[in-house]
C-alpha cells in the first residue's frame, strides 16, 4: 500500500467526493462509522470517554463519533470543544449532536478537574489540516493531557504531529497516543522512526476512498501489511531435494558470543534453507554440535574459503571484531557478488572501515538497529533527518538498508522505502535481530528476491513472536529460543 503525502491525502478526499460521488458530510459519517467499529471492538461501553474536538474536520469526526457512541450504548460521554464555530462539516455535526451529550468549551478543566483513572481520551483536535507547531493554549492542553492517565486514542493523527513534515515536528508538543486510528492510508509521520512512537499502536481504517486515486498517485514510500505476505511464500515441492533450497553460509560467532550465531543459524535452517555452513571459532564446535547438529562447521582462519557452493551469506552475529575476523570479512565483501546480509559486528567493522563500502552492490542488505545505524553514519544522535540520511546512503553506495525498530523500514538502493509493523514488544530483547538476520539469509538461499526475503523474514519473525507470546502468556517472558520454535506455525499462519 502506498503512503501518501498530506496534500495527496487531501486530494484523495476531494477525488472521492467528486467521483464516487459522495457529499463531504457523508464521507465524514463513513469515517465515524469506521471509528465506531473500532470502539465497539476495543473499548468497554462502561468506560468514561472525553472527546476533545477542534474546529476543523478532525473535530467534526470527533463529534460524529460522539453521536454514534451514544447511540451504541456508551453513556458516560463528555465533549470538549475549542469553539462553537468551525468548518461546515464540523458545524453540521455539532447541530446533529444530541443535547443529552455534555458539551463544554475547553478551558481550564484539564488543569483543575479530577478525571477517573480508566478514562478514554479521544483526540480529535487536529488531523491532516495542522499547518504549524502548536502554541499557546493548544500546546498547554496537549502537555496537560500527556501528563494524565487513561487510554489515549487519536483520530487520524495525534494532534501536533505534522503528517509528513517530520523536521518541523516538536516532539514535546504532540499528543502521545496509545492508539492512532488513521483513515485509509498510514501517513509518513505515523511510521517514521523519529515520530512513530507518538502514534502508539497504529490502526488503518478503510473508509472507502476512491481506489483510482491511490493507483495513480506517485509515492516512494509504501506500507506492507501481513495480508500481502501469503503471495510471497513458495510452496515446498514434493519431488524436491536439499539442493533445491540453497546452501547458506554464515560467518558468525566467537567463543564469548556463540549464542548469537546459533540463534541466527537455527533461524536460517528453520526458514527452509537446504544446507547450512557456519564458519566459526574452533573452540565452539562442541557447543555448536550439541545445540544444532544440522550445522556443517568450518574452522575459522583469516582467509575466506571457496564460496562457489553457496547461494547466500550472512556475516556478523556474535562475530567479534578482531583483526583476523576483520581481514576475513574484507575478503568476503570484496569477492562475493551474491546476496548477503550484514549485521551486528559486520556493521561495526564497516563503520570502522568505510572504504569497504567501495565494494558495495545491490545484493548487500545491511540490517542495523539504531545504534549500529548511528555508527554507520558517523553520528552521535539520530534526528528527524535519519530516514533521509538512510536514503542518501543507499543511493550513494547502491546497497539496501533495513533499519530495525518497533516499526522497521527497508530502504532499497533506489531510495524506495517500505515500512513494516509486524513485531511485538516481545522482540525487544537480545537475540531477536540475530534471528531475523538468519531468517533473511535462509530465504535468500532459497532464491527469494532481496525484497521478498526481507518482507517474509520480518513477517515470520513478527508472527512467531506473537505466537510465542500467546503460548507463554506474556511478552515479558519470551526468549529467542521460544520464537525459533514458532517459525513453522508462523509459516502456516499466512
Ligand atoms: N475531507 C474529508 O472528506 C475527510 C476528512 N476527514 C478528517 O478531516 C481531517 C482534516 O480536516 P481539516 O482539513 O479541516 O483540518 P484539521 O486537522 O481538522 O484542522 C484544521 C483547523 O486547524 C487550524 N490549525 C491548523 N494548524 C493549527 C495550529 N498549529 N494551531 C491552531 N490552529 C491550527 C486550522 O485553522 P487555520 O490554519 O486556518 O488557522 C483549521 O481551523 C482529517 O485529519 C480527518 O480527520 C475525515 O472525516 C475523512 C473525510
Ligand atoms: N518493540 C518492538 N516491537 C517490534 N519489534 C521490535 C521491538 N523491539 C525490537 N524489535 C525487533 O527486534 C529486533 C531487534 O534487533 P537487534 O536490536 O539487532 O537485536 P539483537 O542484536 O539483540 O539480536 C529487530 O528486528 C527489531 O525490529
Ligand atoms: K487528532
Amino acid at each position: 500500500m502506498k503512503i501518501l503525502s498530506i496534500s495527496q491525502t487531501q486530494a484523495a478526499d476531494r477525488y472521492t467526493i467528486e467521483h464516487e460521488p459522495i457529499a463531504s458530510l457523508d464521507l465524514m459519517e463513513r469515517a465515524a462509522q469506521a471509528l465506531l467499529v473500532w470502539f465497539l471492538q476495543n473499548i468497554d461501553p462502561a468506560r468514561p470517554i472525553v472527546l476533545l474536538c477542534g474546529k476543523g474536520n478532525n473535530g467534526g469526526d470527533g463529534l460524529a463519533l460522539a453521536r454514534l457512541l451514544r447511540a451504541n450504548g456508551y453513556w458516560d460521554l463528555r465533549v470538549f470543544l475549542v469553539d462553537h464555530k468551525g468548518s461546515p462539516d464540523f458545524e453540521a455535526n455539532l447541530d446533529r449532536l444530541g443535547k443529552d451529550i455534555l458539551q463544554e468549551l475547553l478551558q481550564d478543566q484539564l488543569k483543575q478537574e479530577h478525571f477517573p483513572a480508566d478514562i478514554v481520551w479521544v483526540d480529535a483536535l487536529f488531523g491532516s489540516g495542522l499547518s504549524r507547531v502548536l502554541e499557546g493554549r493548544y500546546a498547554e492542553w496537549i502537555y496537560q493531557i500527556n501528563e494524565r492517565s487513561g487510554t489515549k486514542v487519536s483520530i487520524d493523527l495525534p494532534s501536533g504531529l505534522m503528517g509528513d513534515a517530520i523536521a518541523q515536528t516538536d516532539l514535546l508538543r504532540v499528543f502521545k497516543a496509545d492508539y492512532t486510528l488513521t483513515f485509509q492510508y498510514p501517513k509518513l509521520a505515523l511510521v517514521h522512526p523519529y515520530t512513530a512512537a507518538l502514534a502508539g499502536q497504529l490502526e488503518v481504517l478503510d473508509i472507502g476512498l476512491h481506489p483510482d486515486y491511490l493507483q495513480s498517485a506517485e509515492s516512494s514510500y509504501s506500507w506492507m501489511s501481513l495480508a500481502d505476505i501469503q503471495s510471497i511464500i513458495k510452496p515446498r515441492k514434493k519431488h524436491s531435494y536439499k539442493g533445491d533450497y540453497g546452501h547458506a553460509y554464515l560467518l558468525a560467532g566467537s567463543p564469548n558470543t556463540m549464542g548469537a550465531a546459533l540463534i541466527a543459524a537455527e533461524a536460517c535452517a528453520r526458514s527452509g534453507a537446504g544446507l547450512l555452513s557456519l564458519n566459526t571459532a574452533k573452540e565452539t564446535f562442541r557447543a555448536c554440535n550439541s545445540r544444532l547438529p544440522e550445522l556443517m562447521l568450518q574452522e575459522r582462519s583469516s582467509h575466506a574459503p571457496n564460496l562457489e557452493a553457496y547461494k547466500a551469506i550472512l556475516c556478523g552475529p556474535g562475530l567479534g571484531q578482531d583483526e583476523g575476523v576483520n581481514s576475513l570479512l574484507a575478503e568476503l565483501l570484496q569477492n562475493w557478488q551474491g546476496p548477503m546480509v550484514l549485521d551486528a559486528d559486520a556493521l561495526n567493522l564497516i563503520a570502522k572501515n568505510p572504504s569497504y563500502l567501495e565494494w558495495a552492490n545491490e545484493n548487500w542488505i545491511l540490517t542495523p538497529h539504531p545504534g549500529e545505524f548511528k555508527r554507520l553514519l558517523g553520528l552521535n544522535q539520530l534526528g528527524p533527518d535519519q530516514l533521509d540520511l538512510g536514503i542518501e546512503y543507499c543511493r550513494k553506495h547502491q546497497l539496501n538498508l533495513l533499519l530495525k525498530g518497533s516499526i522497521s523500514v527497508f530502504i532499497e538502493s533506489d531510495g524506495h522505502c517500505t515500512f513494516y509493523d509486524f513485531g511485538t514488544s516481545a522482540l525487544a530483547k537480545g537475540g531477536s535481530g540475530d534471528l531475523l538476520a538468519g531468517l533473511i539469509c535462509g530465504l535468500l538461499a532459497q532464491g527469494y528476491t532481496i525484497k521478498d526475503s526481507v518482507s517474509l523474514g520480518l513477517a515470520l519473525q513478527g508472527r512467531a513472536a506473537q505466537l510465542a507470546e500467546r503460548e507463554l502468556g506474556s511478552a515479558h517472558a519470551v526468549l529467542s529460543s521460544d520464537i525459533l520454535k514458532q517459525i513453522g506455525k508462523a509459516y502456516a499462519s499466512f
